[in-house]
């Protein structure tokens, strides 16, 4: 079974991310994981944090010579803002006089609605929102983002490939009849200011972001992943928590922020007729059996079904809004105007960043139950006897 942790605090030493259950031989290093950080980072309406901090990675287990050793993978992910924290995010006790006198670690008691900043203080007993923000920060996704990574190389092995973009930042939307990206398009994906495919609809995002930016706002938005070459039959219909769907649906709601799921055309299948809202079966003209249409985003009965896997994920607007909304100071008990220092004004790009790595994750964890395999090559040979074992009579796409 696939399994991954994460722990850290936003401004402490580091975060670190642990992967159990991965088969030896991926190819995987430092390097690959510097660059999924990067893109993590990419994307316009991102705030000052993105431009002065590093990710320093180290693999602290489980990769020995650029290859997965089958053991668990830990990926330590250091925080350049650590020396600026030390005292106020120390572990150990710390002069509380010195502690008293330091700005930065003035007490959070304006919490920030559309955060975890006021019910987390309920919940774990503070009379300060910082131990509940530190945790609850969107920085923890840069150890998924490293995790999925790893998942990513070994989805790659098996001929899977992920891609992610970005279809809407708030009003603008790309259009419903856009051309998908591929595995090919990735690095011009990368390189558009908001990870978006269509050039026209990235310039009307852009400036989206400006007017957001000016006007004191902030902006969600709506991203998708799109995974290539999935075999048929991974997931189950047999019981809840086998479904691919329901799996994915979990993990991307896991994101901060995320707030909706759709697995394919989702909520506009809801307004359709039922002759126009599924993916009829045909055969094709090699004479294997295909679908017309690809609606229902590669998952039918929560399996994949051998198309192209397509999950989309919206995101609500940075909570930290600069025109501050309006709370109540736990400290006082008095009116006033939420806390806020710096933020993001929009994240979709690095969201669809870190839905793609869990996505990966889910992937590989769904992978590994159906094959199974203690290194790639014996998870593909299992691959390959299944499908080759799937009779003339059945064969479809991807098989
Ligand atoms: C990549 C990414 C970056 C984010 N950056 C910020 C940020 O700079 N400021 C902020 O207030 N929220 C940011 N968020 C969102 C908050 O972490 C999120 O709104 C908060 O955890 C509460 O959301 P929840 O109710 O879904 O937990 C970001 C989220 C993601 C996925
Ligand atoms: C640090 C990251 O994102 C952070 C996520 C975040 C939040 O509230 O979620 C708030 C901001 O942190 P800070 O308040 O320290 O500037 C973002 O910069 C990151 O993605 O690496």
């Amino acid at each position: 079974m696939l399994r991954w942790l994460t722990a850290g605090e936003s401004h402490g030493p580091a975060l670190v991310g642990i992967l159990e259950g991965l088969p030896a031989g991926v190819s995987v290093d430092s390097e690959a994981v510097r660059d999924a950080l990067a893109r993590r980072r990419l994307g316009y309406g991102r705030g000052a944090r993105m431009k002065f901090e590093k990710d320093q990675v180290t693999f602290l287990g489980g990769v020995r010579h650029g290859k997965t050793q089958g053991g668990p993978i830990a990926i330590e992910i250091g925080n350049t803002e650590w020396p600026k924290w030390q005292k106020v995010m120390s572990a150990d006790p710390v002069d509380l006089d010195e502690l008293a006198s330091m700005a930065r670690n003035a007490p959070l008691t304006r919490p920030r609605p559309g955060h975890a900043d006021f019910t987390g203080m309920q919940k774990y007993g503070f009379d300060d929102a910082r131990p509940v923000l530190e945790r609850a920060s969107a920085r923890e996704t840069a150890a998924r983002v490293a995790l999925g990574e790893v998942a990513s190389r070994f989805l790659a092995d098996l001929g899977i490939q992920l891609v992610s973009h970005t279809t809407a930042v708030g009003a603008v939307s790309a259009p419903q009849d856009a051309a998908l990206p591929t595995a090919a398009d990735v690095a011009a994906l990368d390189a558009d200011p908001l990870r978006c495919f269509d050039k026209e609809t990235s310039a009307a995002m852009v400036a989206e972001v400006d007017d957001a930016h000016k006007a004191g706002e902030t902006l969600g938005g709506v991203v998708e992943v799109l995974a290539y070459n999935l075999p048929p039959g991974i997931g189950s219909y047999v019981h809840w928590d086998r479904r691919l769907d329901a799996r994915l649906a979990g993990a991307l709601m896991g994101i901060q922020a995320i707030k909706g799921v759709e697995v394919g055309d989702g909520f506009a299948t809801a307004a359709r007729r039922g002759s126009a809202a599924h993916d009829e079966i045909v055969r094709g003209d090699d004479g294997t059996i295909r679908r017309a249409s690809n609606r229902a985003g590669g998952i039918e009965g929560g399996m994949s079904i051998g198309e192209v896997l397509r999950v989309r994920a919206a995101m609500k607007p940075i909570a930290t809004v600069p025109r501050a909304l309006r709370t109540v100071d736990t400290a006082t008990g008095e009116d006033t105007t939420a806390h806020h220092q710096r933020s993001d004004v929009c994240a979709v790009p690095a969201a669809g960043v870190v839905a793609e790595a869990m996505v990966a994750l889910v992937l590989a964890q769904s992978l590994l139950e159906k094959f199974g395999g203690d290194s790639v090559t014996e998870t593909k040979r299992n691959i390959d006897t299944y499908l080759a074992s799937i009779p003339d009579s059945l064969e479809s796409t991807g098989v």
